[in-house]
């Protein structure tokens, strides 16, 4: 069901130019970050010393005959900085929480303006689920990331250098043996940065599709269980769920070899220092108090040791989750404004296609051309039909008016003014379109159909405006609904028939007030009454406002003032519905084979 992997990886980038690109977005919040890091140091510094006043106390106290009250003061210095300790964690919380939450919902945000401003036709090529994941899990984990991960990296990487020349400062001997240690991790550590980041990559990538099949399932239910393929949705789900959970076992183990490298390597070499420490004590060259200290700081560095290993592990994620975003923040909106946008001088309602050549971008970026060659023009005012067999043609072309996709070749002209030099928010403010997938948001019946409604109108403007849409596109329905028309709809109008919530979409189009409309087949679900009365007051409305609409029945056609014969990407002929009836064979072809039989099987509440 899913969409296949759409998500194209972006060529391997080095986790210093990753982390790089966040540069802009921490700025403003690094002295937060600098203190939260200065209290984990503190947090860090404080466990080691504790090391320290342990081998006075077996150095000065129990070794020799200490008085109690050096005991209750080596007590109440042991007790003091375990406090100091969890102070400096509180006080780090304190620090990074706000501003790594504040920084996740700005990047969020920021990726849902650039999804809203993409093309149509990078929204056709990748799936939701990528969209999705991309836009709330992977920025969850560059935030815990931030606030938690990036901040103890260096915090255990610090504590681990310090205890090392603690180490040394006690005994070189057993410093060196312990810093030799680090050459066999340093090794693993390379195999396990590149078998990580490729098994982190396909994880996040699967998770994306997985998010996917979710949604194109829930979103189809009523098709997968009216042609009882709930078994076979189920074992194709089942099986990429599968592959998931074997990519995150295997992710899993690479960690957990990793970490097992990184815990036994210490350990071992622990033992051999008790080995080479104990003659070295016998014979004089090292106080129990400082063996006793160089295992003790062995102890409070394990942490940080195996630490390291599982935020290594964490910040390949977040590199590969923050590749995963710029990935999509890069791609090419090549469908804006232009820098010096102009305004018509007149809104005189034309729409020009001149010689209007359309491909879509296959994947050798020379797709087969739909639109071959288009010329017309629809005068101000005036409704044009576009009829044509099924697949040649007709939604692509109307999508071309609005720019929603832009032309391969040739000119769309929008009251004289080609549309790609029209500023875009004001080219699609001339423009309302009600498409045959008729999309309604989750909201209120009012808000759906006022959604492109002029701005700056009173509340009375508006609601009168809501009762002549509905009116119009007789979706008087409406009002008979619980709440009327604040009546909140189910996503994508799911609680809706299908003729209602065309009804609505249009509703929504003609209560834009726009000089041009573009409808494709804004009647197809409407049963034959429902049609007629629609198509008698849309004619009123319709009246001053250059249309275009794709005609799929007989009915609609008759709403056109001239009809235009799309057929093997050209405009074949172009006339009155008569005169082309009597002239051209190929329109009676087109005429007889569509469908004027209106299904009655759609709702309504009448
Ligand atoms: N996003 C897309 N990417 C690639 N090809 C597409 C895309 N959308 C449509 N096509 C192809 O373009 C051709 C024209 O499609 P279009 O939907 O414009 O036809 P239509 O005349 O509106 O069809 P219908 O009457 O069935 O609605 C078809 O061959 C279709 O497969």
């Amino acid at each position: 069901m899913a969409r296949e992997q759409n998500a194209e990886p972006a060529e391997a980038v080095s986790l210093t130019t990753t982390l790089k690109r966040l540069g802009p977005f921490v700025r403003p919040i690094l002295p937060r970050l600098i203190g939260g890091f200065f209290c984990a140091l503190g947090a860090g510094i404080v466990a080691l010393a504790i090391p320290q006043v342990l081998a006075w106390l077996v150095n000065n106290v129990l070794d020799t005959d200490g008085t109690s009250t050096q005991i209750w003061i080596a007590m109440a210095i042991v007790g003091g900085l375990g406090f100091l300790e969890a102070l400096f964690i509180f006080l780090r919380r304190q620090f990074v929480l706000n501003p790594a939450a504040g920084l996740e919902a700005h990047m969020r945000i920021r990726f849902y303006k650039h999804l809203q401003r993409l093309p149509v036709a990078f929204h056709e090529r990748w799936g939701s689920g990528q969209l999705l994941s991309r836009s709330m899990s992977d920025l969850s984990l560059l935030r815990r990331w931030l606030a938690f991960g990036a901040m103890m990296l260096v915090v255990d990487t610090v504590t681990v250098i310090t205890g090392l020349v603690l180490m040394f400062f006690h005994s070189w001997i057993l410093g060196l043996l312990y810093l030799l240690g680090a050459i066999p991790i340093s090794i693993k550590a390379y195999h396990f940065r590149n078998n990580y980041r490729a098994a982190s990559r396909l994880s996040q990538d699967q998770a994306g599709d997985l998010a996917t099949a979710v949604e194109e399932s829930v979103h189809g239910i009523r098709v997968i269980k009216a042609f009882g393929r709930g078994r076979y949705v189920y074992e194709g789900f089942s099986e990429q769920a599968k592959s998931l959970q074997q990519t995150e076992i295997s992710k899993a183990k690479t960690l957990a070899g990793f970490l097992m490298t990184v815990v036994a390597i210490p350990e071992t070499i622990l033992g051999i220092g008790l080995l080479i420490g104990i003659p070295m004590v016998a014979g004089g060259s090292l106080s129990v108090g400082s063996l006793v200290a160089y295992f003790a700081i062995a102890a409070v560095i394990a942490g940080p040791v195996e630490g390291m290993g599982m935020l290594l592990g964490m910040t390949l994620s977040t590199k590969t989750a923050l590749d995963r975003h710029f990935e999509v923040m890069d791609a090419d909106n090549d469908i804006v404004s232009p820098k010096e946008p102009r305004t018509p001088q007149e809104r005189t309602g034309e729409v020009q296609l001149k010689h209007v050549r359309f491909a879509y971008p296959d994947d050798s970026g020379r797709g087969r051309p739909v639109l071959a060659d288009i010329d017309f023009t629809i005068r101000p005012g005036e409704t044009m039909a576009l009829v044509g067999i099924t697949g040649s043609g007709k939604s692509t072309l109307l999508n071309l008016v609005p720019r929603l996709h832009d032309v391969s070749a040739g000119q769309v002209l929008v009251h004289g003014q080609d549309v790609r030099e029209w500023d875009l928010e004001k080219l699609r403010q001339e423009i309302a379109v009600a498409f045959e997938d008729t999309t309604l948001f989750s909201n209120s019946i009012r808000e759906n159909v006022l959604l492109g409604a002029p701005e700056g109108l009173t509340s009375a403007q508006r609601e009168e405006l809501l009762t002549q849409a509905l009116d119009v596109a007789q979706a008087q329905f409406a009002y008979q609904l619980p709440q009327g028309v604040e009546t909140l709809i189910g996503e994508e109008g799911l609680s809706l028939s299908g003729g209602q919530r065309q009804r609505l979409a249009l509703a929504r189009a003609i209560a834009a007030q726009p000089r041009i409309l573009v409808l494709d087949d804004p009647l197809s679900a409407l049963d034959v009454r429902t049609e007629e009365a629609v198509t008698t007051k849309l004619r009123e409305v319709l009246r001053g406002t250059t249309t275009l609409v794709v005609a799929h029945r007989p009915s609609t056609v008759m709403l056109a003032d001239r009809v235009a014969l799309l057929r093997d990407g050209r405009i074949d002929a172009i006339g009155s519905h008569t005169h082309l009836l009597s002239t051209n064979e190929h329109y009676r072809y087109v005429i007889a084979s569509l469908d004027d039989e209106a299904p009655i099987n759609e709702e309504i509440s009448r």
